[in-house]
């Protein structure tokens, strides 16, 4: 299908969503281009999962509007959509080879031969039921269903949680040609920041259901700095945006919010990793339980 690259693959405009007086996504706003490979990065609970059903268009959020090709998310943008859930939802009694015909009947857009090859890629075994296979199997079987779908957007829950390391870097591997052949845009949940340095060129990182950043990897991490000092250094950059401080002893480091300047002294500066930025500001964020006021 033509994607007109001016118009972002997914556009989240102010959405906010409560599950009774439960918060789960609170005025959240940000865009993926087409073609981007974006982390959807949070601790348990902070919304990603919910984030990614209102914008498979499974889920109606309360309030705000998801946008897919420019589409509104829902029964119009599904077939350009490959939607894999946190737990893999698939026809427990159906064998794989019955599953992969189930999706050849099921999906206008499907490509038979792709889907032998992921599926022989993945070593799954045409003749067993789903409900025997071992997790990290069950997760790709309902892998390979997405991506022989052909969709323009891949949204992907935890892909990663059940695999092994073998299997992670297979899947990711997968997800990259896919992206090299297709331009497909993907965007991936995880809570293990490990699992997405070097995969993703864009992140959005989300703390209690709202969004804390978003946008390409490169452009956050060059608006960010650690610095490392004394205590006393550091409480002395009280006019900077700080967003985590850490104390071991007289030396403490902190993650700073800075255009890129910063102050000659004793501190010790560079510029995070993925992981240290990221980490930085879930630490921060704490954990406390989110309600709203009734
Ligand atoms: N169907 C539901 N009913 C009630 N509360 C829900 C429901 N779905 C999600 N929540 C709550 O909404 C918040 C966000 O949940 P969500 O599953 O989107 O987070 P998450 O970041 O995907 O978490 P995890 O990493 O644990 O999967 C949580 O507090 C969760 O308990």
């Amino acid at each position: 299908m033509f994607t007109d690259h001016t118009v972002p693959a997914l556009d989240v405009a102010d959405v906010t969503h409560h599950f009774g007086r439960q918060n789960a996504l609170d005025d959240c706003s940000f865009t993926v281009p087409p073609g981007a490979v974006t982390a959807l990065i949070g601790r348990n609970g902070a919304g990603k999962s919910t984030l990614l059903r209102a914008a498979s268009g499974l889920l109606r959020p309360e309030a705000g509007e998801v946008r897919v090709f420019g589409e509104t998310a829902g029964d119009d943008s599904l077939p350009r959509i490959g939607y894999v859930a946190q737990q893999a939802p698939l026809y427990p009694m159906l064998t794989v080879a019955q599953t992969l015909a189930l999706g050849a009947r099921l999906n206008p857009r499907w490509d038979a031969a792709r889907a032998r090859r992921l599926a022989d890629d993945a070593a799954l075994p045409h003749s067993a039921r789903v409900t025997t296979l071992a997790p990290g199997l069950r997760s790709r079987l309902a892998l390979v269903m997405a991506l022989a779908k052909r969709p323009d957007l891949l949204l992907l829950d935890e892909p990663l949680a059940p695999l092994d390391p073998v299997a992670r870097t297979e899947v990711l591997g997968t997800l990259m040609a896919d992206v090299a052949e297709r331009g497909t845009t993907v965007v991936l949940s995880s809570h293990v920041v490990a699992d997405v340095d070097g995969v993703c060129d864009h992140l959005v990182l989300l703390v209690d259901g709202r969004v804390r950043l978003a946008g390409e990897v490169e452009a956050e991490l060059a608006g960010h700095r650690i610095a490392v000092g004394t205590g006393s250094e550091i409480d002395a950059l009280d006019d900077r945006e700080i967003v985590e401080i850490r104390t071991a002893g007289r030396d403490a480091t902190a993650l700073i919010r800075t255009a890129g300047t910063v102050p000659a002294g004793g501190l010790a500066w560079h510029r995070p990793t993925l992981e240290e930025l990221l980490l930085g500001y879930l630490r921060a964020a704490g954990s406390a339980p989110r309600e709203v006021s009734a």
